[in-house]
């Protein structure tokens, strides 16, 4: 049983020349971690937009792989039927677009995916190979930039400890590795490359309630990784935060990933976020935030107008079989919320650090980043 997050399966077709390969997305189902290791396999791009609903497959940059692959299957199965491929596409489109609305990166690697089949707007069958290959490019790629900002991540916490200090704790929140990106990781990305490089001596790892992120998924990550972390429920950062200023070697940073940062700097992501960067603020613990390019969006001038999921009830009224709530109570459950730059200290992208980022920050990387 493979435990790679998101795959690509092609199956030789068996003998008739005009047979296709057999082409699947096999997605580890993250639902059922860390009990059980299962893969989805799914044919169309229905059936990932539906995963990607269900959280079969989650994380910003991991959606946004997960639906590209979904528009490459969608082209196979329009050239096994030879229909109106541009008609297909489009909605096979617009069907993984609405799949969850927060992670940009969603709407980022649909955007390349159109560009992909606008260049080929004269064809009379689906683009299916140039599709397929830029799904595997905007996977590729996703691991390269995860590679690059974990070394820019590490050294942002070397360069923040005292004078004599070598290392320190971090805290992390939601679940940010190889199974919510390309492979590596955004935020925990930087924590593993850091712990290789002996900077870190322990993870504090949030539950993330309500649907345990962390404990079932970068516990998991981490037990793994034999990198040594306690998990604890988000209602004790103060304390652990409280205790862990006080140690010179103690906890200095809460390392988060961003699921939108707007061009000032604000920045969504896993409801809590912003409640941890408040409570690192009051005791003096920095906030970094870890994302690739593909997470910002520049048309929105702050954080106001990024639009927040809420999810069902159930996920607060039952865990598992057990109802923990009475059916009858209100729910709220935003899944993401929205930190406001002026609690982080810095954002690491592929492309370098923003430090203190607001306006002016985010434009400058920006700029740069597109002028290569
Ligand atoms: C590299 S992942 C960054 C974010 O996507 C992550 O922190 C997060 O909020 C994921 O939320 P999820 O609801 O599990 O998709």
């Amino acid at each position: 049983m493979s435990l790679i997050p998101i795959r690509w399966v092609s199956q030789q077709a068996r003998s008739n020349a005009l047979e296709r390969d057999i082409v699947r997305l096999a997605l580890l189902d993250q639902r059922l971690l860390p009990g059980e290791t299962q893969e989805v396999l799914l044919e169309n791009a229905q059936g990932v937009a539906c995963a990607i609903t269900d959280m079969v497959v989650r994380g910003a940059p991991a959606i946004g792989i997960a639906a590209a692959y979904g528009v490459a299957l969608e082209a196979s199965v329009s050239l096994r039927e030879a229909d109106d491929w541009q008609t297909r596409l489009a909605t096979a489109c617009d069907v993984l677009a609405s799949s969850r609305p927060t992670a940009v990166n969603l709407f980022w690697a649909l955007g390349r995916m159109r560009d992909v089949i606008k260049a080929h707007g004269s064809s009379t069958k689906a683009p299916y190979d140039a599709l397929l290959r830029e799904a595997k490019r905007i996977h590729e790629q996703d691991l390269e930039d995860n590679l690059r900002m974990a070394e820019f991540g590490a050294q942002v916490i070397a360069a923040s400890l005292e004078d004599g200090v070598t290392q320190c704790e971090v805290m992390t929140h939601c679940n940010t590795g190889a199974l919510a990106t390309g492979g590596h990781g955004t935020a925990l990305g930087v924590i593993r490359t850091a712990y290789a490089q002996g900077l870190i001596t322990r993870v504090h790892v949030n539950e993330t309630r309500p649907w345990w992120q962390g404990s079932r998924l970068t516990a998991w990550e981490l037990v793994q990784e034999k990198i040594p972390a306690r998990l604890a429920v988000e209602g004790a950062a103060s304390l652990i935060m409280q205790q862990g200023v006080q140690s010179p070697q103690g906890l200095r940073w809460l390392i988060v990933g961003a699921d939108r940062i707007a061009a000032n700097g604000d920045t969504a992501n896993k409801i809590g976020t912003f409640s941890l960067a408040v409570q690192a603020r009051a005791h003096g613990i920095k906030v970094m935030v870890v994302a690739p390019l593909a997470t910002f969006d520049a048309t929105l001038t702050s954080g106001d107008d990024i639009p927040i999921e809420t999810r069902d009830a159930s996920e607060l009224r039952q865990a598992g079989n057990r109802q923990i709530a009475p059916d009858e109570i209100e729910v709220f459950n935003p899944v993401f919320d929205v930190t406001p730059h002026h609690y982080i200290d810095a954002i690491v992208t592929e492309h370098g650090v923003v430090e203190s980022p607001d306006s002016d920050g985010v434009g400058a990387l920006l700029g740069r980043a597109m002028r290569g």
